[in-house]
């Protein structure tokens, strides 16, 4: 047994209230001011400390298997620990590509074996994660669903056959799962680094249009409504995106998605020079971009926040755009970098922060976690709001050092998780 005591739980109005929680067989078995230490029960002192729901991240890139020298199970998991999650769920980009029963079988397995925190794999929609697959490339929907799997996507790239999303959402509705699509319509990449605007223009790089990503969430949302498939938009970034998502909501359509840290806190004016810390997809986009997704968050459109911590080598992203890879990592800044932008700013309250990285995570998937309910799991981060400290990509524990970011300093920084009511990380 264990009892956290002197912490501040935010409220739903907002109001900091000390609080102590009890933890027994891995779940939360009591909370209130009342709870008090029974002799020879674990006790953590937190102190000035905010407790609160273990974040969860439906966004992140494990790179096991087939890229263990961009991470692995094993430093993604103490990476999304060390930032506070304690649920993540692992993008499907991986070699093999988990399109089968028999590789679901054996990514399990590697979990079990190597993660420090839950983690909820994706299936992919096409096997192999073929952009330009036919119907008759999907997967089996059945069979994955039998393999406890958190949704389908194929994250990286985007379907580019209407035919073909038709049918897997037809598919994914039929078997209630989500669809979670990376959007991005191939013949308008136009062999873009970055966003299509000014800044491309002074760098002289190539640009990523908008509409690249909003065609294709125009066309999904239409389809979800003809399959009735809950249907989750990955990374959203541009303003007509956030436009077509609100639209279509207040169509009734069953249509959800997230929106990650760097895409809130930057745009492209903030891109230093040509260099590939800076390149991420989909790329940082217009000022107005930006002002239209933390709008779209403010009003719901948006219901989550996800990090796409997308790890890569020093060789893949120490050269100019044109010749990186595609991605940062976001797992260990996320929180104490929204946290700074936007809570310290007082854009958004600290409780509507935490819900976008918790309860609004798991409601937007009906998922049992991101809450500090007796009964649940106990999944808890303690956070340090008045802790400062500079971005420094060496101190990371992930293996990916590839953000765009070391030398800011942020304030709000987690410094102890506990997964299942056991200590997975913790400040020293
Ligand atoms: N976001 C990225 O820029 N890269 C991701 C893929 C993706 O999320 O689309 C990756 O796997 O590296
Ligand atoms: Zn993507
Ligand atoms: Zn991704």
């Amino acid at each position: 047994m264990t009892v956290i005591v002197n912490g501040y739980i935010v409220n739903e109005f907002n109001e900091p209230t000390r609080l102590n929680i009890r933890l027994v067989d891995g779940k939360i078995s009591e909370i209130g001011a009342e709870v008090k230490p029974i002799a020879g029960e674990e006790v953590i002192d937190a102190t000035d400390l905010i407790v609160a729901p273990g974040f969860i991240d439906v966004h992140m890139h494990l790179r096991e298997p087939g890229f263990e020298q961009k991470e692995t199970i094993s430093s993604g998991t103490m990476a999304a620990a060390h930032g506070g999650f304690t649920t993540i769920c692992a993008m499907p980009n991986t070699n093999p590509v988990p399109d089968s029963a028999a590789r679901l079988e054996a990514l399990h397995q590697l979990i079990s074996e190597d993660s420090h925190i839950r983690v909820l794999p994706y299936a992919a929609i096409t096997k192999a994660l073929d952009a330009n697959a036919s119907v008759e490339q999907l997967v089996d929907f059945d069979e994955l669903v039998a393999s406890d799997i958190f949704a389908f996507s194929d994250d990286g790239v985007g379907v580019q056959s209407a035919g073909t999303m038709y049918q897997a959402m037809a598919e994914a509705a039929r078997v209630n799962k989500a669809i979670v699509a990376h959007c991005e319509d191939n013949s308008l990449i136009l062999g873009g680094s970055m966003h299509d605007g000014r800044r491309a223009a002074q760098l002289g790089v190539k640009g990523i249009p908008s509409v690249c990503e909003s065609v294709q969430i125009a066309r999904d949302v239409l389809l979800a409504e003809a399959t009735g498939a809950h249907y989750h938009v990955c990374h959203v970034s541009t303003v007509e995106s956030v436009r077509v998502i609100r639209d279509a909501k207040a169509a009734g359509i069953h249509v959800t998605c997230e929106v990650c840290p760097h895409h809130l806190i930057s745009d492209e004016n903030d891109i230093t020079a040509n260099t590939g810390n800076w390149k991420m997809n989909p790329p940082l986009r217009a000022t107005r971009d930006r002002q239209a997704l933390i709008t779209g968050l403010m009003d719901g459109t948006i219901d989550c926040i996800s990090t796409d911590h997308a790890p890569h080598c020093e060789h893949e992203k120490c050269g100019k755009m044109e010749d990186s890879a595609f991605g940062i990592v976001g797992s260990e800044t996320a929180f104490a970098q929204l946290y700074t932008h936007f809570v310290k700013t007082k854009i958004f309250t600290l409780k509507q922060l935490l819900d976008w990285m918790s309860q609004a995570v798991a409601d937007t998937f009906s998922l049992p976690y991101g809450t500090l309910a007796v009964g649940a799991s106990a999944d808890i981060v303690l956070i340090d709001l008045n802790k400062q400290k500079t971005i420094d990509a060496t101190a990371f524990l992930s293996l990916g050092k590839n953000t765009p970011y070391t030398g800011q300093t942020c304030y709000g920084w987690p410094v102890r998780t506990l997964y299942n009511g056991k200590t997975v990380w913790q400040e020293n």
